[in-house]
């Protein structure tokens, strides 16, 4: 395979010129994407400059060629009689191939469009060529859709690392990762329920179905915690606009395994709460690197589903040992790029969830959303001041590579290289030293990300437990109905076409000295 193909017409693939044919349009996206932009910023440039009636073909042209991407570009190697060279050829023909094996397109449509879209881009001198190896493959497609399939469609550093890290689960996992990905919905608790909601999907003819998963944490010999996510998984996928009492805030599109993690943090809350003496007034609660604020909506809609029980906890507990009750939670939140920080508030507005100005609302929630770097960012001056006012739990939903949302965002396939597992991995490590020390003894820390590379994940938190001699891991046991268990923590794996993204999760607790 090319590794190094070069870009020889600079104007047009670094100009994301938004006219010609619809091929022309989505060759010229993808050209952007090998030269660095992410598919979250060319989308929808792509998507506006298009009438109506061609968006869904676009959409589904760029999607199916990121997906089957490396796959493509191996088999036109093994096409082509000598390399090629030139980006834009190879991409042309990366669409063209994708037309044929994985498009329902007629093929002398696909041949004869993507043939016109190199005249279109000048490389008129390659339509030759773009021509042969397209009616090449159009004469026996079942063939060299089955080769292609044969093969992973991943850079080979990450099907390497893969293959050392989930050997058993390789095949299945590689293809899994080509696939599309579900939608899911996360129904907001506060105001209406799972079954409710099913309800309303089902009388606007989207058909839905209830997913409950079990998360259970091991707190003692003798002492389990059990709580449930429950989600709605779409049959088809759709647009958000089509969702009942979407823009009122009733529902957020939210991966399956996405929607673990205010579950799980509310379980060691509750549980820290009743083991609690009560001393505080105030909960202090950290969601570290929170944009755009899906879990951070989550948690809030669990905090104030849940408040009254939690105040309640802390009110018997105050009630039997005569100490304070708690009177605010103060929910902190920080992420370093601010644009990001603009999309929580939109997101927290939709859903009419307590707004960041750090006053308790009616709820009794007080949020405080901070644009800063957790690697250094500190909330107290000195060690004792973040001894007594430290977090009582603290979310962490780590930046990494993402390599567990790759269904959802396929140009990661493209984007990310094996330099970036290794600073990913030193970034992770900052920040958890850096906040550790601010959490309180007895207090939780959950360590998530979408990652499904071991570095990232329970190695890790090996790595971090040797560090820190005050922290323990708290088994996430085989009650739990989702997930593989690790030495810590438990690894989602996206195989099933019905399943959720490759998260991962790891639960600490502070050691009481
Ligand atoms: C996995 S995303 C968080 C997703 C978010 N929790 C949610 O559920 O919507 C990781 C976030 O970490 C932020 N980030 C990366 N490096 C950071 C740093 N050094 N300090 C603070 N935030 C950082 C990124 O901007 C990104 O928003």
């Amino acid at each position: 395979m090319k590794h190094h193909a070069t870009a020889s017409n600079t104007k047009l693939s670094s100009n994301l010129k938004m006219n010609g044919s619809v091929r022309v349009r989505v060759i010229r996206t993808l050209l952007a994407i090998q030269q660095g932009k992410s598919l979250a910023t060319v989308l929808d440039p792509l998507l506006n400059s298009l009438h109506e009636g061609d968006k869904g073909f676009a959409h589904a042209l760029l999607l199916t060629t990121l997906r089957h991407w490396h796959a493509l570009a191996r088999l036109l190697d093994s096409l082509a009689d000598k390399p090629i060279d030139e980006l834009e050829v190879r991409t042309t023909l990366q669409v063209g191939l994708a037309q044929l094996l994985y498009l329902e397109v007629a093929d002398h449509a696909a041949i004869h469009e993507t043939v016109e879209a190199a005249k279109e881009i000048e490389f008129a001198r390659a339509a030759g060529l773009i021509n042969a190896i397209l009616r090449k493959v159009a004469k026996n497609p079942n063939k060299f859709r089955k080769k292609c399939d044969k093969n992973h469609s991943l850079p080979n550093w990450l099907a390497y690392q893969l293959k050392q890290d989930w050997s058993e689960q390789y095949t299945a996992l590689t293809q899994g990762l080509r696939q599309p990905a579900p939608m899911f919905l996360r129904v907001n608790t506060a105001v209406s329920s799972v079954s409710a909601y099913h309800q309303l999907l089902t009388e606007a003819d989207i058909s839905s179905e209830k997913i409950a998963l079990s998360s259970e944490i091991q707190l003692s010999k003798q002492h389990n915690a059990t709580t449930t996510t429950q989600a709605l998984r779409l049959e088809q996928s759709t647009s958000v606009s089509f969702l009942p009492e979407f823009s009122s805030g009733v529902v957020s599109v939210q991966d399956l395994h996405a929607q673990l993690a205010a579950p799980l943090i509310q379980l060691a809350l509750n549980h820290k709460l009743k083991i609690d003496n009560g001393v505080d007034n105030q909960l202090h609660l950290l969601d570290a690197c929170a944009a755009p604020g899906g879990k951070l909506a989550h948690w809030l809609e669990l905090l104030t589903t849940d408040k009254s029980s939690l105040f309640h906890v802390k009110q018997s507990a105050a009630d039997q040992q005569a100490k304070a009750e708690v009177s605010t939670i103060k929910l902190t939140a920080i992420d370093n790029e601010a644009q990001r920080i603009t999309r929580i508030h939109e997101n927290l507005q939709r859903l009419d969830l307590p707004l960041a100005d750090d006053q308790a609302d009616n709820k009794g929630i007080a949020l405080n959303i901070v644009c800063d770097d957790a690697t250094t960012w500190q909330r107290s001056q000195s060690k004792t001041d973040s001894a007594q006012n430290g977090f009582d739990v603290i979310l962490l939903d780590s930046p990494c590579t993402a390599t567990g949302v790759i269904r959802r965002h396929p140009d990661i396939g493209i984007l990310r290289t094996e330099a970036d597992v290794e600073q990913t991995v030193q970034l992770q490590a900052q920040i958890l030293d850096n906040l550790w020390p601010q959490l309180k003894a007895g207090g939780y820390l959950l360590y998530v990300t979408c990652s499904i590379l071991k570095q990232e994940n329970s190695l890790q938190m090996q790595d971090f437990i040797t560090r820190h001699n005050d922290a323990t891991a708290i088994e996430l046991t085989e009650a739990c109905n989702w997930g593989i268990a690790q030495q810590i923590g438990r690894q989602c794996l996206p195989i099933d076409s019905e399943s959720g993204d490759g998260f991962y999760y790891a639960l600490l607790q502070k050691t009481v000295e």
